[in-house]
């Protein structure tokens, strides 16, 4: 049995600083993701592109205690699911922060994908701390500073991502569409709206 887990670690960034850590969530990932698929009021949402309406490439659910408005469009909130309250407990643990909104994405195949913005609205205060939970398909998470600098970072099964400092000022990031992945991925991204 292996007892070594990668510990978490922080990448500094030009302005902006992440936590990584890959093994954060083993081993309740594998039961959290089937769980998750199955209960979760997931919703197909549309966005405005160039003044038509598409299906948004994923579907998605806010959960938490206030309404969302992002995208020009007010979410209300579903009620915490108890599974995601649990996994929320968990993270606010771990960031030692409270978290009192989570967006779920529901990304069903390599097709479905989040294009590139910062997550940066006025509710969400001025250097918010974004954590992100992944369940399922390895996908791969694009940053990119306005100075033009990149990175990159597989975001695997069982992992949590934190984004910090100024970092939705300076960086915007995108989870592009890839041709072969047949295997759906959950990604859980807790807030606070202030
Ligand atoms: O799916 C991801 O890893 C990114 C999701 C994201 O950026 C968001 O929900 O704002
Ligand atoms: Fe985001």
């Amino acid at each position: 049995m292996e007892l070594w887990v990668e510990p978490p670690q922080w990448i500094s960034l030009p302005q902006g600083r992440l936590l990584w850590w890959p093994d954060a969530f083993q081993p309740e990932a594998d039961a959290w993701f089937g769980q998750l698929q199955a209960e979760i009021p997931w919703q197909q949402h549309r966005l405005t592109l160039f003044g038509r309406e598409h299906d948004e490439p994923r579907l998605s659910c806010w959960m938490g205690e206030a309404a969302y408005r992002y995208s020009g469009k007010t979410r209300e909130p579903e009620a915490w699911h108890p599974l995601v309250n649990e996994i929320r407990q968990q993270v606010q643990g771990i960031c030692e922060q409270p978290f009192n909104g989570v967006l779920l994405n529901l990304y069903r195949h390599g097709r479905d994908s989040m294009g590139w913005h910062a997550d940066n609205e006025p509710e969400l205060g001025p250097n918010p701390v974004i954590a992100s939970v992944s369940l399922g398909a390895t996908r791969r998470f694009l940053l990119h500073h306005r100075n033009g600098e990149r990175r990159q970072l597989q975001l695997s099964h069982g992992s949590l991502l934190v984004m910090a400092g100024e970092m939705q000022h300076h960086w915007q990031h995108a989870l592009p569409r890839i041709g072969a992945a047949d295997t759906a991925r959950i990604n859980l991204t807790f807030r606070y709206l202030v």
